[in-house]
């Protein structure tokens, strides 16, 4: 198929974009570079450099492509950023990505598979988290991702417009080439492994008084190969809707750092911290629909064969990628 990946030259796109070249797909990767590295995006894909958001460029841009689909990953992915500067949010997570789906819409794209959140769920009510549990986000970010799929399911509705929409819970690790580089990098697995190799004197713990055993929050860790596999798999068509992405299985803030020092052999230093605001307690998908339905199942459940291929890259790459 050829595909355009939106977001390509970030962490999980640029994942995303390898797998489907491997797969023969014919890739165009448009990317703002706001984040993201253009030496992140697999030399066998085309590259488009997105402009600054102007109306009608988008439109330009699917027009000259003509995707049969459109994966997309482009968008502003902070929570905490989210509650100081929430209209950076609504612009680009909903405004530009209805850009994206208009455009694709005009083009007849047969799949359009947008990147949801857990966090559109709020503070769930129980765990495992199911895809019809209520949801009421707590942040901007979250509350853009919903806003976004309730337009997707107005577009199916409407113009019949095939769509899958993915509910990630945490994406981690990597493949030989490709792991994550955010600046600045606020995420848990990425930051421990940074103290692992000496870049950082310590990781810190965002809240130690959270109703846990432990008391730090816990997360489902996810595979981002297990993730993208999802995204092929929901390339056939007749797939719709909506999907949760985790393992179902909760780590710990306090258990990733004991998990990071036994893949690393190293200590890592931890200093206690007040709460993050914004963060739920306890967030842990149910993916059974996506087994059912996609036939998915991930490859990578253990939380430190995750770690494992995360720290491989990280020690192959101390910098990160070089632009
Ligand atoms: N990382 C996670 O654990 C996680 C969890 C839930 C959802 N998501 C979602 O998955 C997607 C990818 O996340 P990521 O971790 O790979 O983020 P990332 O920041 O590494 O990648 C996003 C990419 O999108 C690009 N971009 C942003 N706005 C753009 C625009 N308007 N036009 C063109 N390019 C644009 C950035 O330059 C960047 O390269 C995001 O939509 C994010 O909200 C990620
Ligand atoms: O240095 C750190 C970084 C994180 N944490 C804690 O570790 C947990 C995981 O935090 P991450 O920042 O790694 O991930 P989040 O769960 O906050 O966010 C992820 O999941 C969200 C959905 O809930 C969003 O989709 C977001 O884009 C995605 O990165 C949180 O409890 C956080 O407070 C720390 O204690 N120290």
């Amino acid at each position: 198929m050829r595909v355009l990946v939106t977001g390509g030259a970030g962490y999980i796109g640029s994942v995303c974009t390898e797998l489907l070249c491997d797969r023969g797909h014919e890739v165009i990767v448009y990317d703002s570079l706001w984040q993201g590295h253009r030496s992140a995006v697999d030399p066998r894909a085309r590259f488009i450099q997105g402009r600054p958001f102007e109306p009608g460029n988008i439109a330009t841009m699917m027009a000259e492509v003509r995707p049969e689909a459109v994966l997309h990953f482009a968008g502003d992915i902070l929570v905490g950023e989210s509650m100081q500067n929430p209209g950076k949010y609504f612009r680009n997570n909903v405004a530009c990505s209805l850009e994206f789906l208009e455009a694709a819409r005009a083009q007849n794209v047969r799949k359009f598979i947008f990147s949801s959140t857990a966090a559109t769920y709020g503070h769930p009510e129980q765990v495992p988290i199911t895809e019809d549990a209520p949801q009421r986000p707590v942040n901007p970010y979250g509350e853009a991702k919903l806003m976004f799929e309730r337009i997707l399911t107005w577009y199916h509705r409407i113009h019949g417009l095939e769509f899958v929409a993915f509910r990630y819970f945490n994406a981690a690790g990597a493949t030989e080439r490709h792991g994550e580089d955010h600046r600045p990098e606020t995420h848990l697995i990425p930051n421990v492994l940074k103290v692992a190799l000496g870049q950082k004197p310590h990781v810190e713990i965002y809240g130690t008084d959270y109703p846990t055993p432990d008391g730090t929050c816990i997360r489902d860790y996810i595979h981002v190969v297990d993730l993208v596999e999802a995204h092929i798999l929901a390339l056939q068509p007749g797939i719709c809707g909506f999907y949760n992405l985790g393992n179902g299985g909760g780590y710990s803030v306090r258990e990733v750092i004991a998990a990071c020092e036994r893949v690393t052999g190293r200590r890592i230093p931890a200093v206690e911290k007040p709460r993050r605001p914004g963060d739920p307690p306890r967030l842990v998908a149910s993916a059974a629909r996506a087994m059912r339905e996609l036939g998915w199942k991930p490859r990578w459940p253990a939380l430190e064969d995750i770690v494992a291929t995360a720290w491989a890259w990280h020690q192959k790459y101390p910098d990160g990628y070089p632009d």
